[in-house]
């Protein structure tokens, strides 16, 4: 087992105890919640005739249903509304602070704790969502947990879990013109292997993400689950401290120069022991595509859909199926691959810098014929920042449509849907089969940069040819 890293400290100091069961009881210190892993947890507490034990440890949001055109109440969709009416009851019932619609502080859980600086360094923090991991750019230990955990958390502010091992990532050097955090990501899920990292908690270490802001840390942290890690972290820095500073939630005067002694005390040593290390070159990442149904199907921008035989034989079955599914041709260049829809935003790539660098490509340029692009920032601050910059009328005059805040078409429980055997464009991290709300509909995975240039040509086109 690692010593002397960051988790194994943050790990320590959360547990309360060992279980009978031989697993730790973990505590919780944040606890955010959505509408879609909320109710039921909320039910089984009342069946139990349980209260929430610490409500100021519980946030909430609203993100994963909310319409991004027409949010006027109720929601159109009748499902969509008595989720929101659960959560908002559950809320008030339960005296948890709840960051509605319109209150300027709404977004995807994981963009908007974040940036009110809920997220801390050498936190735990659990979320009945997945993408938890994204909150580890902080230097926390966060994972995503089911809704009977969610139920845990409320309950108990603990969770029984089973330690991790330890995965140091390291890549060093500098990124090339046109390669992004998400390509990055992308190539170390390519690399690993989508179930690599399952028992690990993975530490990005090295230069690239010392110079990375935390904005791109958060694009890698989040794609952790894809990997097979439940959570990922970079070790808390200047960077981290900086971007801190000031947010509504972050100690402040003397507590603040306390915490930051304290968060730094909690890097990973040098001499740290890890169960394993991977080494990456930056300079050797190239702009990364995903061509099939699994995040770890993915190739170089100037490469071809694997043949077969260019597959370790434990990858086949599955290429066989991507190849069918997405109608893609082994030894067909990706480049070229025609687009029906693009999509930028998602809790991997909705952030503001995010929107800063498709808005790069698309300046001066306008959507190709017969394609839909659209532009759903991360959070109503993400929104407003991007307008004040004029990166809506940037993108408005080049024929995308500027949305309201959401997940939208990342998971598509909203109206924004793929319709039939459509293929899009996606900054977002999912391409499994029906991931964009056709059961049929196709989704190639890329940085927000290269989906803006897809959007452009209408095909899937190397971001570098357009800087
Ligand atoms: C709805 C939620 C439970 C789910 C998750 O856990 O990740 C969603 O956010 C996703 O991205 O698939
Ligand atoms: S943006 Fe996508 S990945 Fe992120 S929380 Fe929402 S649905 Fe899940």
């Amino acid at each position: 087992m690692s010593k002397g890293t960051l988790f194994d400290k943050v790990w320590d100091l959360h547990t309360v105890g060992t279980l009978p069961s031989g697993q730790t009881q973990l505590f919780i210190g944040l606890h955010l919640i959505h509408e879609v892993t909320s109710p039921q947890a909320f039910a089984m507490l009342q069946e139990r005739g349980l209260k929430v034990m610490f409500p100021d440890r519980t946030i909430a949001t609203v993100d994963h249903i909310v319409p991004t055109t027409n949010q006027a109440r109720p929601f159109v969709d009748a499902l969509a509304e008595e989720m929101m009416q659960a959560l908002e009851k559950n809320c008030q019932d339960n005296h948890i602070r709840f960051f509605n619609i319109g209150s300027g502080n709404q977004g995807i859980v994981h963009v908007m704790a974040p940036e009110q600086g809920l997220t801390q360094p050498g936190m735990t923090i659990a979320c009945g969502d997945s993408h938890t991991s994204t909150h580890g750019a902080f230097g926390a230990i966060a994972f995503g947990i089911g809704t009977s955990q969610v139920r845990d958390v409320l309950a108990s502010q603990t969770l029984a879990l089973s330690k991790l091992k330890v995965r140091k990532i390291e890549v060093n050097g500098t990124l090339p013109t046109g390669v992004y955090a998400k390509d990055v990501i992308l190539h170390i899920i390519r690399q690993l292997g989508v179930t690599g990292g399952v028992g690990y908690a993975y530490e990005y270490a090295g230069t690239t993400f010392e110079q990375m802001s935390m904005e791109e840390r958060m694009t890698i942290c989040n794609m952790s689950i894809e990997g097979g890690a439940r959570c990922g972290y970079v070790n808390p820095d200047l960077v981290t401290f900086d971007y801190l500073k000031g947010r509504p939630f972050a100690p402040q005067g003397s507590d603040w120069d306390e915490a930051v002694a304290w968060w730094t005390s909690l890097r990973s040593n040098t001499d740290a022991e890890y169960d394993d290390v991977v080494v990456f070159d930056a300079t050797e990442i190239p702009p990364t595509v995903t061509w099939g149904i699994t995040p770890g199907q993915g190739i170089a921008i100037d490469q071809t859909v694997p043949t077969p035989e260019e597959l370790p034989e434990k990858e086949r079955a599955i290429a066989a199926e991507a190849y069918q599914y997405m109608d893609l041709h082994p030894g067909q260049p990706i480049v070229g691959t025609k687009i029906d829809v693009c999509f930028i935003g998602s809790c991997t790539n909705g952030r503001l810098s995010d929107l800063q660098e498709a808005a790069k490509v698309a300046k001066g340029r306008h959507v190709a014929e017969g394609i839909k692009a659209f532009v759903v920032p991360g959070s109503e601050q993400v929104k407003q920042q991007a307008e004040s910059e004029g990166l809506d009328r940037i993108f408005t005059a080049a024929g995308f449509e500027w949305r309201e805040p959401g997940c939208s078409m990342c998971l598509a429980m909203n109206p924004d849907k793929l319709v039939g055997r459509q293929i899009s464009a996606s900054s977002s991290n999912r391409n499994f089969k029906g991931r964009q709300g056709s059961s049929s509909g196709r989704t190639l995975l890329m940085s927000p940069a290269m989906v803006a240039a897809a959007a452009v040509t209408g095909q899937v086109t190397d971001v570098r040819s357009l800087l």
